[in-house]
C-alpha cells in the first residue's frame, strides 16, 4: 500500500489518519486528504498530521490504492457523482464508511467491475482501538478485501462480515462508543452527587471500565457470570442493580440498539436506486 485517498476530512477521516499515522503503517505525506469546501480543515490537517492535502480530484485519486468515502450519507450521492465520472484503475479500491449506504449503490456510480468495499469502524481508531467491520462488495477479490482488513487492522480489529449484517454492526460498534460515553456522563455525574471530587471520580470510573472490559475479554466468565460475582445478596451492588432493573435499564439499551440499526436500513433505503 502506497497511496490511500480520503474523501471527507470530518471527525472519522481525522480518527483514521491519527491511527494510520501512530501505527506507522504508511507515511504521512502518502495519505491524501479532500473535502467539500472548508480550506481551514484541510490546512489545520496538513500542519497537524502532515497528511497531503488538496482538492484537485485527478492529483487526488492518481495512483491511489485505497480510497475512502468518508463524507456523510446526504452528500454520498454528489461524492459518488464525481467519483464516477473519474478514470478509476481496476485496481483502485473504493473504500465507504458511510452508515446504511449499500454497496449496490455505490457500484451503481462506478464503472462495472470496480471493486468496492463497505465499512464500519469507530472512532476509538484515534487510539488503535477501533472495532471495524467489513463487508465486500460484487467485484471485490480475496486480496483486495485483506489489504482493506490489513488497513483497519492497523488501527484496531477488523472482521468481516456479510453485507446483511452491517446495520446490525453499525448499531453495535459503529455507534457503540456513544453509549458508553452516554453511561460515563450519568456516571461521573452521579458520583458527584454521592460526594467524589471529580477528577477522582472519572479516574476511577476509567479504570473500572478497562477493568471490567479487560475482565470480559481475558476471563472465561460470561458477562452474566462476572456480575454475578460481584453481587452479595442484600449488598450494595444488588441494591443499584435492583434500582436499574426497575427501571427496565436492559429493555433500554435494547431498544436503543435496535433504534440505532432500523434508522441504519432506512438510510440505505432513502439512498438507494
Ligand atoms: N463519526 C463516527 O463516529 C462514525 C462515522 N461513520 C461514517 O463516516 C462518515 C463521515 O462521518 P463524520 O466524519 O462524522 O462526518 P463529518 O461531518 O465530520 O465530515 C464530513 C466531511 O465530508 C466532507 N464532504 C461533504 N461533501 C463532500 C463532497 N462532495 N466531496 C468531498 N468532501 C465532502 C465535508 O467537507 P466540508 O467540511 O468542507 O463540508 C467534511 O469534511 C459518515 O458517513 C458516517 O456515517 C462511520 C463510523 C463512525
Ligand atoms: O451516527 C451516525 O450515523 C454515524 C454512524 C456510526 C456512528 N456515527
Amino acid at each position: 500500500m502506497d497511496k490511500i485517498a480520503f474523501i471527507g476530512a470530518g471527525a472519522m477521516t481525522e480518527a483514521i489518519v491519527k491511527g494510520v499515522i501512530k501505527a506507522e503503517l504508511l507515511p504521512a505525506p502518502h495519505i491524501w486528504v479532500t473535502n467539500h469546501a472548508n480550506e481551514e480543515r484541510l490546512q489545520r490537517m496538513h500542519a497537524v498530521y502532515g497528511v497531503t492535502v488538496t482538492r484537485n480530484q485527478n492529483e487526488l485519486l492518481q495512483e491511489t490504492d485505497i480510497i475512502i468515502l468518508s463524507v456523510k450519507p446526504k452528500d454520498a450521492e454528489q461524492a459518488l457523482r464525481s467519483l464516477g465520472v473519474a478514470q478509476l484503475g481496476k485496481q483502485q479500491i473504493v473504500v465507504s464508511l458511510m452508515a446504511g449506504i449499500t454497496t449496490a449503490y455505490l457500484e451503481s456510480f462506478l464503472p462495472a467491475g470496480q471493486p468496492v468495499i463497505r465499512v464500519m469502524p469507530n472512532t476509538s481508531a484515534t487510539i488503535l482501538e477501533a472495532a471495524t467491520a467489513i463487508a465486500a462488495g460484487t467485484y471485490t477479490d480475496k486480496q483486495q478485501l485483506q489489504l482493506v482488513k490489513r488497513l483497519f487492522g492497523t488501527v484496531g480489529s477488523a472482521v468481516e462480515v456479510g453485507e446483511e449484517l452491517m446495520d446490525a454492526v453499525t448499531a453495535i460498534s459503529g455507534s457503540g462508543p456513544a453509549y458508553i460515553y452516554y453511561l460515563m456522563e450519568a456516571l461521573e455525574e452521579a458520583s458527584s452527587q454521592v460526594g467524589l471530587d471529580e477528577d477522582i471520580g472519572k479516574q476511577l470510573l476509567i479504570q473500572t471500565f478497562k477493568g471490567a472490559a479487560a475482565m470480559l475479554e481475558q476471563s472465561e466468565l460470561s458477562s452474566a457470570q462476572l456480575r454475578a460475582n460481584i453481587t452479595s445478596a442484600g449488598g450494595t451492588t444488588a441494591a443499584g442493580i435492583a434500582v436499574l432493573e426497575n427501571q427496565n435499564v436492559k429493555a433500554a439499551v435494547k431498544a436503543c440498539v435496535q433504534a440505532a440499526a432500523v434508522r441504519s436500513k432506512e438510510m440505505g433505503q432513502a439512498y438507494s436506486k
